[in-house]
């Protein structure tokens, strides 16, 4: 029976070189114990055969479900369009991967590339490549945001199950055991995908294993928050410091696609100075530790309120038109602003604020001095709304 599972299992995947393995013994014993069930209502255990692991089984199925349960004519569609629009570096990055992927030998590679220089684009292609033909690609990021970039991409604290409290533990591991079903999802899939991993702090090697494992993101970009530390301890905590570096493959991209589409010439002015900014070529001012910007770098507003005057001009005639508000968007490096410059924008809206508080009691009454009130109306948790939030 077993050897019959092997050989629909090689004709499913269109894969000749899976091997029998416990997962195919697993479900032979459980094929046999349903149809002792049926026969004699008993199971396998009380006739002194080892019984099958039904948890792991069934968790295992709907994990590799979530991961092989693809449209294949949409995919095929996807890797017929978008490959062929590949440029030259993204093509010479897939070929790069592709046999690596297939050559079956795992490694570990690490994307570097500039924004909009289409790492997203391309790794969709990947992704679609390697699931058109009924393998397992999983895909994760290190936020929420960029998970929603890339096409069944999930957080990789989620997926990889990564202690929340990364920073504080001597050696981190990931919460997968070896037995559970994510890790013979892991171990199932053709490639790993870990996008933004430049945001996230070093993982321990025994993650990865032999896996084909495709890290990407922007060093010029955020590197890992660790609120309350120095700038030392961000570096230290920065993927570059892992063991695992030295083993890394790194591949490149450096045309910016968003500028070679849209042909703008500013566009490409702008990307070239963010690009001076992220290698550190601006002259930083010694007395302030600053860098100036340069004069073409942007327009500059003097406030706040001229910054929402030019960004939404005259929004109490727009402020119901989605199409005028969703051109226009203004970014802050910290959630304060943010929060101070979203009240601005709404006070002027007319109409009535309304304002719903969170609330601010603790279960255990003997706890009740440990947490005051004002405590616990300051504190702003990732992923929640304010305390006090108006709308
Ligand atoms: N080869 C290509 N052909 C057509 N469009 C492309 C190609 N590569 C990238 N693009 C487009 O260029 C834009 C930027 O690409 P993408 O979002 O993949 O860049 P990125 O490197 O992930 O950027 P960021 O880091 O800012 O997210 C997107 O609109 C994408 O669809």
């Amino acid at each position: 029976m077993s050897e019959d599972i092997l050989h629909q299992i090689r004709l499913t995947s269109r894969n000749h070189d899976v091997e029998m393995n416990e997962e195919i013994h697993n479900r032979d014993l459980l094929l046999i114990e349903d149809m002792c069930y049926l026969m004699c209502g008993s199971l396998l255990i009380r006739l002194g055969i080892p019984d099958p692991n039904r948890e792991m089984n069934d968790a295992f199925n709907r994990e590799l479900e979530r991961g092989r349960g693809y449209d294949h004519q949409e995919l095929d569609l996807v890797v017929q369009t978008n490959v062929p629009l590949l440029n030259s570096q993204q093509k010479e990055v897939y070929d790069t991967l592709m046999k690596a992927i297939d050559d079956g030998n795992g490694g570990l590679y690490f994307l570097d590339a500039p924004g909009g220089t289409g790492k997203t684009f391309l790794m969709s292609v990947v992704l679609a490549t390697v699931r058109a033909r009924s393998n397992i690609a999983v895909a994760v990021a290190s936020s929420g945001i960029a998970a929603t970039l890339l096409e069944g991409c999930r957080t990789a604290h989620s997926t990889l199950k990564l202690p929340l409290n990364l920073q504080t533990i001597e050696e981190p591991t990931c919460n997968i055991t070896k037995n559970s079903a994510m890790a013979k999802v892991l171990s199932a899939s053709k490639i790993i995908i870990w996008d933004e991993c430049t945001m996230d702090l070093r993982n321990d090697s025994r993650c990865f294993g032999g896996a084909m494992i495709l890290l990407s993101g922007d060093f010029r970009q955020t590197l890992p928050v660790i609120p309350r530390s120095t700038a030392a301890d961000e570096i230290n905590a920065c993927l570059k410091s892992s063991n695992l570096w030295r083993y890394v493959k790194k591949l490149q991209l450096t045309t910016n696609m968003r500028v070679a589409l849209l042909n703008d010439i500013s566009a490409e002015d702008f990307s070239e100075q963010l690009l001076t900014i992220g290698n550190g070529q601006v002259p930083v001012d010694e007395s302030s530790g600053l860098i100036s910007f340069p004069n073409n770098f942007c327009n500059f507003v003097s406030s706040k309120d001229e910054l929402i005057n030019n960004v939404f001009p005259d929004i109490i005639s727009n402020y119901k038109n989605n199409e005028w508000l969703s051109e226009r968007a203004i970014l802050a490096a910290k959630n304060k602003d943010v929060d101070d410059l979203n009240y601005i924008i709404q006070n002027k809206i007319i109409g009535t604020m309304h304002s719903f508080k969170s609330i601010d009691c603790v279960t255990n009454e003997d706890e009740a001095t440990n947490y005051p009130i004002e405590f616990l109306n300051s504190l702003d948790v990732p992923g929640l709304p304010p305390h006090n939030l108006r709308l």
